[in-house]
């Protein structure tokens, strides 16, 4: 039988058209290069399945990665393996997340092929939900839909590690640019910025990509820094999420809010060991009220109150935890944090 891609490519030896196969099926050959023309393969956009074709990409991604040939190397989502190969010839082992077993068939013997299959190790789970092993660097064309919480389990992890070398979207790799007190930063750009530098590589077409995917993409490379700020990460993470809830109201508007004061009187209370009082409201009243003007005080005290929270700078944002901290103001929810922090051990 012979096809024709939706995309104009001749499927098959002969011109003689049987049928039209929809842009999301690809033959192996398409995405390899050096594959069966005919074997078909699909790909699919909810597990953000964008195969990196371009090879002078590849190529650069590996070179700029400084693999040593002693270094163990993180993957993620290796999909068919067109840059698991390039890592494989460099490095010592490479150790792959991948969720669907298609690919890991696919991937597999593609790799044995190449006599490399001793240097793999191939976990079928979720990157998200599972522990890392030990690895010296990261290098991966990534899902996009997980970038932020991975950006975190990388950099907030346990496993210390030379550099990740990672394909983010475009304007995700631009928010990661933003210093604080840049207009552009957020949340997780204040958090990785904190303990890494970023680097910007270079931008890549969607047309680089099979399936192209709707958006641009860019290379970075995180490295984290040699001295991490003396700072309670955890404390910290809670605090930026509170600060960073909406970017564009200022401090004051953020922590009056009355939820916001309730859960932070809660947490603080916990932290204090101090019980609160249950079923008398009038005491209760008065504790929201007092706890509210002890929020406001410390604000008043930095001259914090009427700022944004994309304005300020590390020093400044450390600075108002700390005086929150030495009032007896804290944000990091015990249960909240031992349930992000499940998968910090490697169970393997
Ligand atoms: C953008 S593709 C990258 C493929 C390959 N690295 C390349 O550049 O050609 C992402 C891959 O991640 C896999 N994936 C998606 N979500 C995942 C997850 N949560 N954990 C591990 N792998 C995942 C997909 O199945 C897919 O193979």
């Amino acid at each position: 039988m012979h096809y024709v891609h939706e995309s104009g490519t001749m499927l098959g030896a002969s011109r003689r058209v049987v049928g039209f196969i929809p842009r999301r099926l690809l033959s192996v050959r398409q995405v390899h290069g050096d594959g069966d023309a005919e074997e078909l393969l699909r790909f699919h956009k909810s597990r953000g399945q964008h195969i990196l074709v371009n090879p002078r990409i590849l190529d650069t991604i590996v070179r700029k990665s400084a693999i040593k040939p002693t270094d163990t190397i993180l993957e993620i989502g290796p999909g068919t393996g067109n840059l698991t190969l390039r890592l494989l010839e460099a490095a010592h082992k490479v150790v792959a997340f991948e969720i669907d077993h298609r690919m890991v068939q696919v991937l597999e013997k593609r790799v044995l092929q190449r006599g490399f299959i001793n240097k793999l190790r191939v976990i079928e789970r979720d990157a998200m939900k599972a522990p890392f092993p030990r690895f010296d660097l990261v290098v991966a064309n990534i899902p996009y839909q997980i970038s932020s919480p991975l950006m975190i389990k990388l950099v907030y992890g346990p496993t210390p590690f030379r550099s990740a070398t990672l394909l983010l979207q475009k304007e995700f790799a631009r928010r990661l640019m933003a210093n604080p007190g840049d207009s552009g930063s957020n949340r997780l750009s204040v958090n990785v910025k904190l303990l890494a530098d970023v680097e910007l590589v270079m931008d890549v077409s969607k047309r680089d990509f099979l399936p192209s995917p709707k958006v641009d993409s860019s290379v970075v490379i995180i490295r984290p820094k040699p001295q991490v700020p003396n700072v309670d990460l955890r404390e910290w993470r809670a605090f930026t999420m509170v600060c960073f809830n909406n970017r564009n109201k200022t401090l004051g508007a953020s922590f009056k809010n009355k939820r916001r004061v309730l859960e932070l009187l809660k947490i603080s209370n916990e932290y204090n060991e101090s019980s609160p009082h249950e079923g008398d409201d009038a005491q209760d009243e008065g504790e929201f009220t007092s706890f509210k003007e002890k929020i406001i005080g410390v604000l008043r005290t930095g001259e914090f109150e009427d700022k944004r929270p994309s304005k300020l700078s590390f020093e400044e944002l450390l600075h108002l935890l700390s005086l929150f901290n030495q009032s007896g103001i804290y944000f990091g929810h015990r249960e909240q944090l031992k349930r992000e922090d499940k998968f910090d051990a490697d169970d393997e």
